[in-house]
């Protein structure tokens, strides 16, 4: 037996391992089973080179549990090492690893910026264990040896009886962390981080139903189910995203949605399969979910994968935050893991990368759009947010989508930006050459408003999602000659203004008399009202809210917009007909009192229509109402 004495800098650096990463003791684990992962990996490439001629059998992983001797073990049947790779490896390599890494980072010891906290690798057993016992025998022959270590720079190494090739990692676990000998717990992380290794990991046994293998039946003459009692190997080796598009069905694709997240019912809508292999390294799948009008669903989180080893589901500074709504993995060794997430985005390959996804993202829905225009279109509900929202974050992504980019109108069609210019073009051009596209966003609450356009021949669109106001805000900075207007914004002549604009025909008598009776029944520091020569068959009155305040305020709502927008007060324009019958009726009635019972009845009338009636106002107005009936 030999004993030495780990090369130490920092003569502590034991217990400043033990507690570091306090709250992330768990990726002791991670990082063992990914060594021994890589040990497997290893030898099966050195069998292909021909470099190891024996057959190197079921290569596998197996962790287990020793309640009565408190240990964990991690063991391989991978490469092994010779005494004096351990002696290399696992004093001096892997010491300065842990070294350096924890030289770079224990000033942000918790700092959980840190991405997956990889780089630690094996001497993260000291986290959770008083004493680590590696027992390893090489591929390529010689002693097997036991190196053992307590958490001190202290070790000792001697000749072990190990005949098999590979290698036991055991921890014997600290006082602390007698949590590590329960079966749940173990499972939970394996679950967690080596779902998908590439290598199985056995832990444990597990009972499933089979048939009976002497084939008696039951009493409906089907063949009895027993129980069976079988290895239990925790992961997938080979996830979708490690095949080829090719040889996966939307089956496999749905079926392994299912594997990622067991606990979401929702069907995704379709996915993207991400294959890059130069000038760096993706692979991938992407689903998109249904999102409806909600960008605050409860996100099905991405997963961040470095060579299928779990590492972490806040991708937030790896790709844009529109994506982030998306559901899926991503794997790339590339991404750089043990720097913070503040330096992530400066990167250079994670820039690459998130251009890509970016981009990738982008051709699929275009090429939806090319391909099967129906399809997309039954879809567009459930995706529109998505791409609004990118639209508006991502000016790459605008100019790549703006082709695929469709308007729907109240009657259910879709159009994109060019051809609905086109149907418009004629009709609702205003007098500076603009091309006002009205819109809804709320098909039922503005119906009133959405006929009245309609009566004039215009064409009103469907704009729904909670990102409205910045989005039509984008399209006007971003196209040519084009204004959106809400069709409640302004009186229906007023929308699209024209050159012929006439005044209204009331004289500035009559206009004062009616100012009076309206302002003396509505709230004054609300409502400013105006004249309006509207047609006699639109209602006598009409409230609006101008375009430019609700968009402010509505901005402001979502994040976004202009300052303290959102702390104003609600302002409308209550617009009186001129030219209908019931102001004129108004203007001339002798009896203040039934003078001013209309009035308000014409206001209730157009708060009801904009769905503002409520409360004790609309109880008044109903028994006005009846009492106007009898
Ligand atoms: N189970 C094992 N079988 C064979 N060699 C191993 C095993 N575990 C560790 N080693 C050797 O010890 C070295 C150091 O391991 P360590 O986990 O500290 O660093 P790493 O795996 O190289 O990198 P990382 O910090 O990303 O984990 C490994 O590179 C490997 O050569």
């Amino acid at each position: 037996m030999s004993t030495g004495k780990i090369n130490v800098q920092t003569e502590n650096i034991f217990p400043i391992i033990k507690k570091f990463l306090y709250s992330d003791h768990e990726i002791f684990l991670r990082e063992l089973v990914s060594n021994a992962v890589d040990a497997t990996s290893k030898l099966k490439t050195l069998h292909k080179l021909g470099e190891y001629k024996e057959d190197p059998g079921n290569l596998r992983v197996n962790v287990s549990i020793d309640k009565d001797k408190g240990t964990l073990t991690i063991s391989d049947n991978g490469v092994g090492m010779t005494e004096d790779e351990v002696q290399r490896y696992l004093n001096d390599i892997a010491f300065s690893g842990a070294e350096e890494f924890l030289k770079k980072y224990d000033d942000k010891a918790k700092d959980s910026g840190i991405i997956g906290h990889f780089g630690l690798g094996f001497y993260s057993a000291f986290m959770v264990a008083k004493e680590v016992d590696v027992i390893t025998k090489s591929y390529t022959g010689g002693d097997a040896v036991k190196w053992s270590c307590k958490g001190d720079p202290e070790y000792t190494l001697e000749k072990a009886d190990r005949s098999e090739r590979g290698t036991d990692v055991v921890l014997h676990l600290d006082d602390e962390s007698q949590e590590f000998l329960e079966d749940n717990r173990i499972s939970g992380i394996l679950e967690k981080y080596c779902k998908f290794l590439p290598v199985e990991i056995k832990f444990g046994t597990k009972t499933i139903k089979v048939d009976d293998p002497d084939g008696k039946k039951d009493d409906d003459g089907n063949i009895k189910k027993v129980d069976k009692e079988v290895e239990n190997i925790i992961n997938n080796p080979t996830p979708a995203w490690t095949k080829q598009p090719a040889d996966l069905t939307d089956e496999d694709y749905h079926n392994f949605y299912r594997e990622l997240y067991p606990m979401s019912f929702e069907e995704p809508l379709f996915h993207i399969h991400l294959n890059v292999d130069y000038p760096f390294n993706l692979t991938g799948i992407l689903y998109f979910p249904k999102l409806k009008n909600n960008i605050q669903i409860q996100r099905n989180k991405i997963q961040l994968y470095s060579n299928q080893v779990f590492i972490t589901d806040s991708v937030e500074n790896i790709v844009p935050e529109f994506l982030t709504l998306l559901h899926g993995v991503i794997d790339s060794p590339d991404i750089p893991l043990n720097v913070s997430r503040s330096y992530l985005q400066e990167d250079g390959n994670v820039k690459k990368i998130s251009n890509h996804i970016t981009k990738k993202v982008a051709d699929k829905l275009s090429s939806m759009f090319k391909r099967d225009r129906d399809d997309y279109q039954s879809k567009w509900d459930d995706i529109k947010v998505f791409i609004e929202y990118g639209m508006l974050t991502d000016d790459k992504f605008f100019d790549k989508m703006q082709k695929a980019l469709l308007l729907k109108n109240t009657e259910g069609e879709f159009f994109t930006i060019d051809e609905y210019r086109e149907k418009i073009e004629e009709k609702q051009k205003d007098k500076n050459d603009a091309i006002v596209h009205l819109y809804a966003t709320d098909a039922d609450e503005q119906d009133a408003f959405i006929e009245s356009a309609k009566n004039r021949g215009y064409d009103v669109l469907v704009m729904d999602s909670p990102l409205t106001s910045h989005f039509v805000q984008q399209l006007e900075s971003k196209l040519d000659n084009v204004k959106f207007v809400r069709v409640d914004a302004d009186a229906i002549d007023k929308l699209i203004e024209k050159e012929e604009q006439q005044e209204a025909n009331l004289t500035d008598d009559q206009k004062k008399t009616l100012q009076e009776v309206y302002e003396g029944v509505v709230e004054k520091d609300k409502f400013t009202v105006q004249f309006e020569n509207m047609n006699e068959k639109d209602n006598p009155v009409v409230i609006t809210q101008p375009e430019f305040m609700r968009r402010m305020k509505e901005q402001q709502q979502v994040g976004g917009g202009m300052m303290g927008m959102s702390n104003m007060p609600d302002m409308f324009n209550l617009m009186i007909n001129a030219n209908h019958p019931l102001v004129s009726k108004i203007l001339t009635e002798q009896d203040q009192d039934k003078q001013k019972s209309l009035a308000k009845q014409s206001v209730d009338l157009a708060m009801l229509s904009q769905n503002m009636l409520k409360g004790k106002d609309l109880t008044a107005f109903i028994k006005r109402s009846v009492n106007m009936i009898d």
